[in-house]
């Protein structure tokens, strides 16, 4: 269910995050709109012989503090409209984690589902050769979103090494580890959303024991149920696209592994003793301390806000609480850690992969978590303490936060810059 439309919904977030500081209206008019968006139909040949089709894009969104970068998603959905908004939250969440980085994004319109390895393959080189110009490691650095892996960063890196005659891996980020990925790219979201609640505990009201529940059990709420069950706390309800389960004791998060690994859902687990099968509306109304949406846009909204009953809302997946759903959620006293924060963990992972790839030098997995760590502590403090002080929502003080860097680079920039388009 839709609100509204997605990119207005999102520019709002400016501008109420306007009303509470001192800002040039000029910085804000900026950010509304794209520098750059492409749009591209990739014709590829399928294994019968035959050819087929596929819209694609690609947004440079903002570039003011650096390349841009932001994953590309494959998903039958996918709009144009949809990758401006995903690079519009880029831009913002770089700047909250203070990454010297603008936003950007892509999708490809297609549910990846249908097709064999080699297809898939063939449309995933075939992004490549139609954006090699648009894409570069001081350019734009794409990475996996939904529906995308490292096994297709992978083939997008070579694809790029080949059409530049050279090994360029920090076009990418997300890559195999073979092939010059990161250690801990791989649950970096997750883990990146796990430090800052565990960080910011004792302010939200959270400790041990927790009963969470997850939406969306691909790369992000995976992870996330993973650690919390490592951690003693409970998963009482998760689901994915197929479907959704429940279990007041806490779900086998091993088994709910090891069934999406056989390429089966969460559902499948329903029947088996205390799990029952629930629908996704009585999945977002389960009482809970910790809900975790990892799945799509707008999942919370006008229509069933009013129903959550949990005491924490942490947004793995981006833009999941439409606005209408935050000020319903806020007036309830829900509080909800925004995208542009508790989701950064991904990209901030992604950084250090394209630094790696830039100094040939690789560091330990240890390293790469205390980074993660002290990066996700410090920018979730300053945002805790801003909306203390101004008595504005954590996602409000995201955008307040991100928004006071993007004008002291826009500003610094000069005129020239500002005006380029
Ligand atoms: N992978 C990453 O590094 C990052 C991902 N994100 C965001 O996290 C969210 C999830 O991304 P990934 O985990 O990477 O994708 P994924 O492709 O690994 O998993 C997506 C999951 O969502 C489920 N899903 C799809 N539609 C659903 C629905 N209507 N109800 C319930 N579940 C549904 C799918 O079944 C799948 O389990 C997206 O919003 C993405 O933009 C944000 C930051 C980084
Ligand atoms: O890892 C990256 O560069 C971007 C990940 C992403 O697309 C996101 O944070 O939404």
């Amino acid at each position: 269910m839709l609100d509204g439309d997605l990119l207005g919904g999102a520019l709002s977030r400016l501008d109420e995050a306007a009303r509470h500081i001192q800002i040039d209206p000029d910085v804000i008019e900026r950010l509304k709109y794209a520098r750059e968006m492409t749009k591209v139909a990739l014709m590829i040949r399928m294994d019968d012989g035959s050819r087929k089709s596929f819209l694609a894009w690609r947004c440079r969104y903002d570039d003011t503090r650096g390349p841009t970068k932001g994953g590309i998603r494959f998903h039958p959905d996918a709009t144009a409209e949809e990758v401006e908004t995903l690079a519009f939250w880029m831009t913002m969440k770089c700047a909250v984690m203070d990454l010297p980085y603008g936003g950007g994004k892509g999708a490809v319109k297609l549910d990846p589902r249908t097709l064999s390895k080699t297809e898939l393959e063939r449309l995933s080189r075939a992004y490549v050769q139609a954006f090699s110009k648009v894409i570069g490691p001081d350019r734009d650095i794409p990475a996996p979103d939904v529906y995308t892996n490292a096994m297709i960063m992978g083939w997008m890196a070579d694809e790029y090494a080949t059409i530049r005659g050279e090994p360029s891996p920090a076009v990418i980020t997300g890559k195999p580890i073979a092939l010059g990925g990161s250690l801990g790219r791989n649950d970096a979201t997750a883990r990146g959303g796990y430090y800052l609640v565990d960080h910011l505990a004792k302010e939200l009201g959270l400790g041990a024991g927790m009963r969470a529940v997850v939406q969306g059990f691909g790369n992000a709420g995976q992870f996330m149920a993973e650690m919390l069950a490592a951690d003693g706390h409970r998963i009482v309800a998760v689901s994915d696209s197929r479907g959704a389960v429940a279990c007041e004791t806490g779900l086998d998060v091993a088994r709910l592994l090891a069934l999406k690994a056989e390429g089966k859902s969460v559902a499948d687990l329903a029947g088996t003793p205390g799990v029952r099968s629930i629908s996704d509306e009585e999945l977002i109304a389960t009482e809970c301390d910790l809900l975790v949406p990892a799945a799509l846009e707008d999942m919370i909204h006008v229509g069933n806000a009013g129903t959550v009953r949990a005491k924490v809302i942490l947004e793995l997946a981006n833009g999941p609480v439409t606005p209408e759903a935050d000020r319903i959620l806020d007036g309830r006293g829900v509080v909800v850690l925004p995208d542009i924060l508790a989701n950064a963990g991904g990209v901030t992972v992604s950084y250090f992969e394209w630094v790696q790839n830039r100094q040939g030098y690789y560091w330990t997995l240890e390293d790469i978590h205390a980074r993660l760590k002290a990066i996700m502590e410090r920018e979730g403090a300053q945002i805790w303490a801003i909306a203390q002080e101004k008595s504005v929502s954590p996602r409000t003080a995201a955008y307040i936060h991100a928004l006071g860097r993007l004008a002291k680079a826009i500003e610094a920039h000069g005129t020239q810059q500002f005006f380029a388009g």
